[in-house]
């Protein structure tokens, strides 16, 4: 792959479209050369992402799949669910590569078509990109960006699910309001936001399915239990995660199983405190915190994450570095914004 590689943003004037401009124009071996918007084309994106201003030139253009092809070599795809299975079939197979943070291609076809009510419209399978569980991201062409709820969960658990030690999860996950996207809704309108905290879906929410068939693929759980609320906050997702044991372990047992799984992970980072938002906000970090309730073997596990970078864009880079043979660091060494 050559040392800079041209990137393209399909749905650019979206959340996570603009977050992945914000990191990719200071990324070493990039070059932002297409962001696409249905309905600012010929706009400047600056003009929308006001943040960007004076970092960029580029204009918003129509989605062309020809011009895609031509100009790009990695394409990001920032479009809702049921959209991007559209749009692969017109890129793929042209030597780019893409990186997808949808839901379309994260789950089997059938399960997707089950837990979303909608008709998939493309057997294409992709990688799952959670790179800490799925190094064979390195090099691929086609690769599912995770879902926000499911970064956060999943590398909760996965030390001791891998470790078989435990038989039920329970996770309690708590996001900012741009986990929502750009479109506003009953929940993101001010009164019911601000000073609140709304559950939602409670025992059906579609993530659980993804959480499942991570944890299954490292060995499994009875069951998966996960309950989603928004807080009044613009970024992160705390996620407590309750792992029952199925035998009494030590502190220092459980530290070495998490130290041990992550040994080649730079953006999860065991912390010794609780892990907070704020420092993760802003960042590609995962911080993963724990304490065991002896009473009830009960391993509590919390994980923050800011859901647009590890959570969506920030991820996808992560993965297009792997792809693309870059450090899976590369334009992601940043700090979060504490406080
Ligand atoms: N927000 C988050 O924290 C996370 C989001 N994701 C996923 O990433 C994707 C993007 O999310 P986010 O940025 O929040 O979404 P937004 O709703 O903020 O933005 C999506 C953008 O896609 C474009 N778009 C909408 N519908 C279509 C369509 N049918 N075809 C082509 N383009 C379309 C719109 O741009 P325009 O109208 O200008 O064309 C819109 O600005 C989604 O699939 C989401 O589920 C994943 C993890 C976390
Ligand atoms: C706070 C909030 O509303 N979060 C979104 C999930 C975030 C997300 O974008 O997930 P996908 O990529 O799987 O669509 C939700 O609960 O639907």
């Amino acid at each position: 792959m050559k040392d800079k590689v041209n990137a393209g943003i399909i749905g650019a004037t979206g959340y996570t479209g603009g977050e992945l401009m914000r990191l990719l124009l200071n990324h070493p071996h990039v070059n932002l050369e297409m962001a696409t918007s249905r309905k600012l084309a010929g706009k400047k994106v600056s003009k929308k992402h006001g943040h960007l201003a004076g970092m960029t030139d580029l204009e918003f253009e129509e989605f062309d799949p020809i011009a895609v092809r031509q100009r790009c070599d990695v394409v990001f795809l920032a479009v809702p669910h049921g959209s991007a299975m559209d749009i692969v079939p017109q890129l793929i197979d042209s030597g780019l590569r893409i990186v997808d943070l949808s839901a379309d291609y994260r789950l089997g076809m059938d399960e997707f078509e089950k837990v979303y009510g909608l008709k998939h419209r493309d057997p294409r399978k992709a990688v799952f990109g959670l790179v800490e569980l799925h190094p064979e991201v390195k090099g691929e062409t086609f690769v599912a960006n995770p879902g926000c709820y499911p970064t956060g969960a999943t590398l909760a658990a996965a030390p001791v699910v891998k470790a078989g030690l435990a038989d039920v999860a329970v996770f309690d996950s708590k996001s900012g309001i741009t986990g929502a996207g750009v479109n506003p809704s009953q929940a993101s309108h001010y009164p019911n936001m601000a000073e609140n905290i709304q559950p939602y879906k409670l025992t059906n929410h579609r993530h659980r399915a993804e959480i499942w068939q991570e944890l299954n693929a490292l060995g499994g759980l009875d069951s998966v239990n996960f309950t989603p609320h928004v807080i009044p906050a613009i970024r992160g997702i705390l996620t407590t995660a309750h792992l029952f044991l199925n035998e009494e372990c030590s502190k220092e047992d459980i530290r070495q199983i998490y130290d041990s799984f992550y040994s080649d992970c730079p953006f999860v980072r065991l912390v010794d405190d609780i892990p907070a938002l704020g420092n993760v906000r802003g960042s590609n970090f995962c911080d993963i915190g724990f304490e065991i309730d002896a009473k009830s073997n009960r391993l509590v596990v919390i994980s923050a994450i800011d859901n647009l970078v590890k959570g969506a864009s920030g991820q996808a880079i992560q993965n297009m570095n792997l792809m693309c043979g870059f450090r899976e660091t590369d334009g992601l060494w940043n700090a979060g914004l504490a406080p």
